[in-house]
């Protein structure tokens, strides 16, 4: 930041703190008046009545000889007690209101919006004055009246700003941490929605206290003989013309309250809209980061093998236990014995003009155990949709069809239609999944400490509080963080993308899941960084045996991470198999385009890479026939006939004799495809007829 810009800012908040000045002393007289005033306010003097202001009675006195300085003050301590009511019940009120209504949406949403628009539009004053009509006057039907008619804004401010993250990636981190509602509300909408709400009370303040004057001036406020401004200005209007003192100065503290509480809220509200004790409360930058710029190490897997062997040992020892179908022993050779995710005839549809528009149609694959699958494609072609719908990840209105196994045999759970208890049982526990978006994925007022607490007390570990953070410093150990201590006390904001990727990790980590399901981890990362990542991906699966589904558009991560590949174009899978052969002989023309498009170290300075004509983004039924047609360079005359089927295809001849064998078939869907049509040995992982 230049100088200008750094007096600017300190400029800035010097006014507010002036602007907030007098509602402080307004305040702190009220909270000191029976030490500051110097009379007693209702002690009366009829032989001193209408005096005007001397060196006694600084203010003057009234019709019965009451010191105004002492009323005055005593009356700034009465509308402090009201309106500190009156602002803990609607804020209160308003709040959860709002907060519970923008969280649920649906009809709970529509009726609390339109009780909010009624209870807005009528006129406060007549609320109130109807309220104490009915119930009489005195402080606590005051207070009543007055937070009926003043609950209203909250409500809508934290409405809007709950629907506002109702959908945004941390929190559907949090659904899949297993948190419930109750938490989610609690710790997460809660602090954001008062944020605004507490900017708007500091304008309410002026309106509150206003509102008790009025009240008190038409005589269904404060009862006398309680010193209250309202009251005040009442009592003293038949004496006016003649006795000043008894207007100005009660005239005077409404105005100064009201007009400074407008004028701060004004401030708040343009500065930021966290008001400043919350800035007060976040540090701009840790003391950790400060002393030294930390960085990742240079090979996570070198820099932080020792340190985490211990807790990738425990960690697997502790997932074997839990392991529901036989036990699991680390290692990619023996953990590949087994299917633990098989999706089937998967079709995904969102809401679109004048009905629903398919975005993945009749998607299958599986995930083996200890084996990373890749889901790979163009912008648009429906992998996230197809990795993450199985787990309920979707937008709300997404309609998911079709069949996903988690697990084998017995102890094999349906996920698709699966209700939210028996998601959380799986979300955060057995699954873990890291967001593309890591600063949105992560609440920007909760430190990682606390992200990573929360998922592990989630997955029932840790215990004790100090308990809690050992595992969540080893869990961001694991993942190669150089200071996990400090790490653990920053905000996400603080930290840099590929570190924050790496407390995405330790999050998805904490539940010890078998399947981790990482969309496009690297593709906001620098080239090294990214490689950094891909390495920790390779060795969270050789230590822990974890499976992973990697969404991802680059074909290079995918080579060098993936075991096995699922290429979708347009909402279907075009293209599967191991990773090896699919790079060395593409079988699709599609596969062979997104091949043909990735920069090779051994080109030449100055090649020009090949391109796909056309473009992508087209759903599955958007298109007669097979999607791709319009792009294709080979297609032929039955192409535009229907969508072709995906077929087990048989390697080239040329091929080694393993792969007739691999347990993981090639398919591939193209009616030029010749050998498509070819049924390979059945292999232990995806028969036909699966
Ligand atoms: N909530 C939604 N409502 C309507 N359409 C959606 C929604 N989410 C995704 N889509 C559409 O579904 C299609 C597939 O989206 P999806 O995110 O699954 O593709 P993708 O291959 O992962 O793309 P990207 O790499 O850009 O994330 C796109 O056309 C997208 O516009």
């Amino acid at each position: 930041m230049t100088a200008g810009g750094r007096w600017r800012g300190r400029s800035a908040s010097r006014r507010t703190v002036l602007v907030a000045l007098p509602l402080a002393g307004f305040a702190l007289v009220g909270l000191l008046a029976p030490l500051l005033a110097p009379a007693d306010p209702a002690a009366t003097d009829l032989a001193a009545s209408l005096s005007p202001p001397s060196a006694e009675h600084p203010l003057g006195t009234d019709q019965l000889g009451r010191d105004q300085l002492s009323r005055i003050l005593y009356g700034a301590r009465i509308s402090l007690t009201v309106t500190a009511a009156v602002l803990a019940v609607s804020l209160t009120v308003g709040v959860l209101i709002g907060t519970v209504a923008g969280y649920l949406g649906g009809w709970v949403d529509r009726v609390v919006a339109r009780v909010i628009d009624m209870a807005v539009s009528l006129p406060g004053m007549l609320v109130a004055l109807a309220v104490i009509g009915v119930r009489g006057p005195g402080v606590q039907n005051l207070v009543i009246a007055m937070s009926l008619w003043a609950w209203a804004p909250y409500a809508r401010i934290a409405r809007a700003r709950v629907a506002g993250l109702r959908d945004s990636p941390h929190l559907d981190a949090l659904r899949l941490l297993g948190a419930g509602p109750g938490r989610i509300i609690g710790r997460h909408l809660l602090p954001p929605a008062v944020a605004p709400c507490l900017v708007y009370a500091s304008t309410d303040v002026g309106a509150i206290v206003l509102g008790v004057a009025t009240l008190s001036f038409l005589g269904l406020g404060i009862p006398p003989p309680q010193a209250e401004w309202g009251q005040m200005l009442i009592e003293g209007r038949p004496y006016l013309a003649s006795a000043w003192w008894l207007a100005y100065p009660p005239g005077i503290a409404i105005t100064v309250v009201v007009f400074a509480s407008n004028l701060l809220g004004e401030r708040l509200a343009i500065g930021d809209e966290r008001p400043s004790i919350l800035r007060w409360v976040l540090p701009t930058r840790p003391r950790f980061l400060r002393s030294r710029n930390v960085r990742p190490p240079v090979t996570s897997a070198s820099a932080s093998a020792s340190a985490s062997a211990s807790a990738s040992a425990s960690a697997s020892a502790r997932a074997a236990e839990r392991q529901p179908v036989g036990p699991r022993s680390a290692g990619p050779s023996a953990a590949s014995a087994g299917t633990l995710l098989c999706v089937r005839d998967l079709s995904v549809a969102y809401p679109h003009v004048g009905g629903y528009r398919r975005v993945v149609a009749d998607v299958r694959y599986e995930v083996r155990r200890g084996r990373i699958l890749a889901l790979v494609g163009e912008t648009g072609s429906g992998k996230t949709s197809a990795a993450l719908a199985p787990f309920g990840l979707l937008d709300p209105d997404a309609v998911v069809t079709g069949s996903a196994l988690l697990g084998a045999g017995g102890e094999a759970r349906q996920l698709v239609g699966a209700g939210p208890h028996e998601r959380r049982l799986v979300n955060g526990r057995r699954v873990g999944v890291v967001f593309q978006d890591s600063l949105a994925a992560l609440n920007p007022l909760r430190t990682i400490g606390a992200h990573v607490d929360e998922a592990v007390r989630n997955a029932g570990r840790g215990g004790r509080r100090d308990a809690t953070r050992r595992v969540t410093e080893e869990l961001l150990r694991l993942t190669g963080l150089p200071d996990p201590i400090g790490t653990a006390r920053a905000y996400a904001h603080q930290l840099s993308g590929g570190m924050r990727q790496r407390v995405q990790i330790a999050i998805a980590l904490a539940g010890e899941p078998e399947l981790l399901v990482a969309d496009e981890p690297t593709s906001a990362l620098d080239v090294t960084v990214q490689a950094q990542l891909l390495d920790l991906l390779a060795r969270l699966r050789d230590e822990l045996g974890m499976a992973m589904i990697i969404i991802s558009h680059d074909l290079a991560v995918v080579t060098r991470l993936a075991d096995e590949v699922v290429v979708m174009y347009a909402g279907r899978t075009v293209e599967a198999g191991p990773v090896a052969t699919v790079i060395r002989s593409p079988a699709h023309p599609y596969t062979r385009g997104l091949l043909d498009a990735v920069p090779h170290p051994s080109a030449v300075p100055g090649t020009r890479f090949r391109t796909m004509p056309g473009r992508s983004g087209a759903g599955p039924d958007d298109v007669g026939g097979c999607a791709f047609r319009p792009r294709c360079p080979i297609a032929i005359a039955p192409c535009a006939d229907h969508p072709p089927e995906l077929l087990t295809w048989a390697p080239d001849p040329g091929a080694p004799a393993s792969e007739l064998v691999a347990p993981v078939l090639r398919r591939v869907a193209c009616f030029a495809q010749p050998a498509a049509t070819t049924r390979a040995p059945g292999g232990v992982g995806e028969r036909d007829g699966d």
